[in-house]
């Protein structure tokens, strides 16, 4: 899972048009579709027969050379990849599996933004009925998600959040230092697990979420084996107590800085959230350059707390790749 550089795929130059090979996916329908602005590559794969190569996801994803995308979405029976298969053995009645990639063609275990559009995909596929207030259990790499439709879009129970760093993080409030360009003092970071990692990191309202530059990846000490995403918040002020309000930017492993993600949003509101101590709501809105995303904590029947991230989706266009 550790952020792969950009590699270079296979390239031809004819009467000087530079040419990229998505080999596997010569051919394909694809679909083009967002949440909040975070966008993707869906393709539907029902018999696991594409061998999805981490050059081809770069290539499609390429927003010069390809159809440019924050990562590739392919739909897959569980049945068909080892790991949906495990899941399906589990409870039959999860039936799809969300291959998830980044920009670079890394896997990532999970994708809250991604979910929802892929549920999407299904459904408008008629791969699946989800009507109104029912429930679809879709297998990912991070284990079963349970995604029901709403009035305007998507609401997915993303499992329990947990401290990266375990109970000395929960004592101190951070477990890491976040330098990037555009702060001129590093600052601490709390690292929270969604299924994939995040590092949070508060700003004041002096601080401008909007000077950060975040071309460069923000550093990180001490560095994640695999890495980190990492999102900079800042409370937005309003009067409603009983709802949280963050602005949010994030810089995503294996992609760079993107309009939203639904995973960083639920590590934002939730490091959030705790450091706002036993008053702070559980319901929150997560305002991000692509729109906004809705992030609520529940008790759930085991015990544990669940998040449950609420949000958009949009397709904007079929293509067939060439
Ligand atoms: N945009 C996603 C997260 C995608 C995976 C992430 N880049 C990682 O490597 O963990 C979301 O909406 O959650």
């Amino acid at each position: 899972m550790r952020p792969r550089k950009l590699t270079a795929v296979t390239e031809t130059v004819d009467r000087g048009v530079k040419t990229v090979d998505w080999r596997e996916l010569v051919n394909h329908e694809v679909v083009k579709a967002h949440g909040t602005g975070n966008d993707f590559v869906v393709f539907t794969d029902e018999y696991g027969e594409v061998s999805l190569t981490a050059d081809t996801v770069a290539a499609v994803c390429d927003r010069h050379m390809g159809l440019g995308a924050d990562g590739v979405i392919r739909a897959v029976r569980t049945t068909e990849l080892p790991e949906g298969r495990k899941l399906f053995d589990q409870d039959p009645s999860v039936e799809w599996f969300m291959d998830y990639r980044n920009a670079d063609g890394s896997i990532a275990q999970m994708c809250g933004n991604g979910v929802r559009v892929f549920v999407d995909h299904l459904v408008r596929e008629g791969l699946v009925e989800l009507p109104q207030g029912s429930q679809l259990r879709i297998g990912t790499r991070a284990g079963v998600r349970s995604v029901a439709r709403t009035d305007g879009g998507y609401a997915v129970d993303m499992g329990p959040w947990s401290f990266m760093a375990g109970e000395d993080a929960r004592e101190k409030g951070s477990d890491a230092v976040v330098t990037t360009d555009g702060l001129n003092v590093p600052r601490p970071g709390l690292s929270i697990s969604m299924g994939n990692p995040h590092t949070v990191v508060a700003l004041s309202e002096e601080d401008k979420l909007d000077q950060l530059d975040l071309r460069r990846a923000p550093s990180v000490s001490p560095e994640p084996e695999d890495g980190t995403n990492v999102e900079f918040v800042v409370p937005v002020d309003h009067d409603d107590v009983e709802v949280g309000r963050i602005h949010m930017r994030v810089f995503e492993r294996g992609v760079g800085e993107t309009h939203s993600c639904g995973t960083g949003a639920c590590a934002a509101a939730a490091a959030t959230r705790f450091w706002g101590g036993v008053d702070a709501p559980d319901r929150w809105l997560v305002e991000v350059p692509g729109g906004v995303l809705s992030v609520t904590f529940v008790p759930a029947t085991d015990g544990t707390e669940h998040v449950v991230l609420a949000g958009p989706t949009r397709v904007v266009a079929r293509a067939i790749l060439v």
